[in-house]
């Protein structure tokens, strides 16, 4: 694994003597408690949401000792407009204590701020699946403030759709139904179950999507795709074809997985054939993508779920800004996990 850059060719290995605790002053210590503002340069954005909301107090007294300012946010949306303020207040790096959908908005604020290349990101765990995280190589709330102080920074790949960024994944179809219906409360009560639960729940009145998918591919390959689709799975740092999982969040490519619609129970077949036989199967399409263009063909506007936030299209062009994202990532990093 390369170690010494990231895709942009980004100097690495940058953490700061003064990252870490004992290096920090007392009085660095009394300014570290500033709820909302102030001009620091290490800042936490916190949902106490998140997960079981069990988090809180631990991750608090992880930020004082690490020396960050702690912004917590007090409703849906609100991520958003605190990585706006951070970018505005001068913050280089930011940390983000929640799950996907925190991080999904506090990127949408950064971008909002044109602030991507000026805030280097750090994730702490508190969600209920953490894929980012854990593709990062930070499993708890402790190693995300290790990270922080001395991990590794890669730039990685940030997912647009229409002009909304995106980190992990943007579904259409079946999944992403499932993940609308696995409201935050539910999540907080079933845990991941809850997607499990909710999936059986829409299988049972989906329609299927009828669209057109071009695709232009990773050698230039203009691809058509057009039918009846059970889901279309966009990955930007999430995988779905072969046995799941994450991707190469550094090659600047989409992976584009499109599932015929089939009777449900041929579809799971294949689906799992693909998926635990790592057998190529008919009706699913996969391509490595630079850039897609997405349309219904019925009029009616399609749910899609980028990162588990609920947006709805009936047309939408899905690419990437390769490089995009300064990222502090743990040792377990794998930049290429094929
Ligand atoms: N203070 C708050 N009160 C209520 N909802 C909030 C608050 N802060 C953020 N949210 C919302 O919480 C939602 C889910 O948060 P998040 O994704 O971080 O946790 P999760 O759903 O438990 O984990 P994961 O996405 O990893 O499964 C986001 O959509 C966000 O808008």
């Amino acid at each position: 694994m390369n170690r010494e850059s990231g895709a942009d060719g980004a100097s690495h290995g940058d953490a700061r003597a003064d990252d870490t605790p004992d290096a920090r002053t007392d009085a660095n210590r009394e300014t570290d408690t500033a709820p909302d503002g102030g001009t620091d340069a290490r800042r936490l954005i916190l949902n106490p949401t998140s997960g079981g909301g069990t988090h809180v107090e631990r991750v608090r007294d992880l930020a004082d000792d690490y020396g960050f300012t702690v912004a917590e946010t007090e409703h849906a949306g609100h991520g958003t407009d605190l990585a706006e303020r951070a970018a505005a207040d001068g913050v280089e790096t930011l940390a983000v204590c929640g799950g996907d959908g925190t991080l999904h908005e506090v990127v949408q604020g950064l971008v909002r701020a044109d602030a991507l290349d000026a805030v280097t990101l750090c994730v702490v765990p508190a969600g209920t699946e953490n894929f980012f995280a854990r593709g990062l190589g930070v499993e708890t709330l402790a190693e995300g403030f290790e990270v922080a102080a001395d991990g590794e920074t890669r730039a990685l790949d940030l997912g647009v759709a229409g002009d909304e960024p995106f980190v992990l994944s943007a579904i259409a179809g079946l999944p992403a139904d499932a993940s609308a219906a696995a409201t935050h409360n539910r999540k907080n009560s079933l845990g991941p179950v809850a997607f499990v639960v909710a999936g059986i729940e829409e299988a049972l009145d989906f329609d299927g999507l009828q669209v057109r998918i071009d695709a232009v591919e990773d050698d230039g390959t203009e691809t058509e795709w057009a039918g009846e689709a059970e889901a279309v799975l966009v990955g930007n740092v999430r995988k779905f074809a072969e046995e799941g999982g994450q991707a190469d969040a550094e090659d600047g490519l989409l992976e584009v997985t499109i599932i015929e619609r089939l009777a449900a129970h041929d579809a799971v077949v294949e689906y799992l054939e693909q998926r635990v036989l790592e057998r190529d199967t008919p009706h699913v399409t996969e391509l490595h993508a630079r850039r897609l263009d997405f349309e219904s063909l019925d009029g009616d506007s399609v749910t899609f779920s980028l990162d588990g936030e609920i947006r709805e299209f009936e047309r939408v062009t899905i690419d990437t800004r390769p490089g995009a994202l300064r990222v502090k990532v743990g040792d377990d990093y794998e930049p290429n996990p094929e």
